[in-house]
């Protein structure tokens, strides 16, 4: 069995945390919130973030990042893409033999355009690290914590490391693949954000499934253009963390992406969405980063665009769609796609 420690217990950081203490492994949970802490350790809850389920009870909770980081060899970064490269930066004062670094956030970061590697290359030593590791895929903590069946893919330049987060976290509900493509799941998971709020806005208009299926299918097509010229793999879009995110997240009613889409399209103002959340909706940010790398690499993304407008220039829900309709006629696959 072995030590990890989890940074961040947010609705994902706790699941992630869950399955590693189903496992056995002897798990400490990272959380700021002194309150949260001790609602852990001695109710085995919580509430804010997961209500009504009950965690193992040898997950230990600390609000010291020196404890938890001299803990574990394996130390997993579990809080939104706003927040990486602060915890990044106290994990690299702190750390002082090489740690497997993971990460399970889906976004990038606007202006600087990284991924989240990009970010935890920036922010912690390469001696301070052995290996970077990203686990994303379709997983929506409310379903992992009923132990429900779910697939998702530990991708890592460092083949060795994927196995190593492989092993750590397989067992009879939790199915964890391999990947080398890096640049394509980081893309996917964060892009898949971006689609997921359009397909929610879609809904909140009551445009119904054909207008759900073109997005999904459509939004799929401009991921992978771009992630293409960021030199991902195409046949990465295809799988878990590319069109199986996608779906999970344009379709479920856990999706917090989908569901802010879902009340913009009602016609409340992003403001009121965001401060009714109560959780991240990382496609807000995302779509800005997302509008900014189409403009570097030249790609045409007309979804991205159309969200961008509406998120960020006042356009409604309404005229976004009518001028995407009212595109002029092309056709539907791209030279690109064979290049
Ligand atoms: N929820 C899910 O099902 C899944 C989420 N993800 C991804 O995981 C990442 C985290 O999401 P999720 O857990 O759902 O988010 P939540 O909003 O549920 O929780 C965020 C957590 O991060 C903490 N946090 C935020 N900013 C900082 C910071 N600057 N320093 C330290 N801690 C911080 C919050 O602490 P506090 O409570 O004190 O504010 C909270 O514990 C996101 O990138 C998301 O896309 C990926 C797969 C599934
Ligand atoms: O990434 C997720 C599921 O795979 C979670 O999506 P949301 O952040 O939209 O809830």
């Amino acid at each position: 069995m072995e030590k990890v420690s989890v940074f961040g217990a947010g609705s994902w950081g706790t699941a992630i945390a869950f399955v590693l203490s189903d496992n056995g492994h002897n798990c400490m949970l990272w959380t700021r919130k002194p309150d949260q802490c001790r609602e852990i350790n001695e109710q085995h809850t919580n509430e804010m973030y997961l209500p009504k389920i009950e965690l193992p009870t040898n997950l230990h909770a600390v609000t010291d990042v020196r404890e938890a980081v001299t803990h574990s060899d394996v130390l997993i970064i579990a809080v939104p893409t706003k927040g990486i490269r602060e915890i990044c930066g106290q994990l690299n004062r702190l750390i002082n033999e090489p740690k497997l670094i993971v990460h399970v956030s889906k976004g990038i970061e606007p202006d600087s355009l990284k991924r989240i590697s990009e970010m935890i290359e920036d922010e912690i030593d390469p001696e301070k690290r052995k290996a970077i590791v990203a686990l994303s895929g379709p997983s929506h903590a409310e379903e992992v914590v009923l132990r429900h069946p779910t697939t998702i893919t530990a991708a890592s330049l460092d083949a060795e490391a994927a196995i190593k987060v492989q092993d750590l976290f397989m067992n009879n509900y939790f199915r964890v693949y391999t990947h080398d493509d890096l640049i394509g799941v980081e893309i996917g998971g964060a892009l898949k954000n971006v689609i997921a709020l359009a397909a929610g806005i879609s809904d909140g208009l009551s445009y119904g499934d054909n207008a759900k299926a073109a997005l999904i299918t459509r939004g799929l097509a401009e991921i992978t253009r771009l992630g293409m010229k960021m030199g991902a793999n195409p046949l990465t879009f295809s799988g878990l963390t590319g069109l199986g995110d996608l779906i999970v997240t344009c379709t479920s009613i856990h999706s917090r992406n989908y569901k802010a889409g879902n009340l913009l399209g009602q016609g409340k103002t992003l403001d009121e969405v965001i401060s009714g959340m109560g959780m991240v909706i990382e496609g807000i940010r995302t779509t800005k980063a997302a509008h900014q790398l189409a403009v570097r690499h030249g790609v045409s993304m007309p979804l991205t665009e159309a969200l961008y407008t509406v998120l960020f220039e006042g356009e409604t829900p309404k005229q976004a769609v009518d001028q995407l309709m009212g595109r002029t006629k092309k056709q539907e696959i791209e030279d690109i796609f064979y290049k």
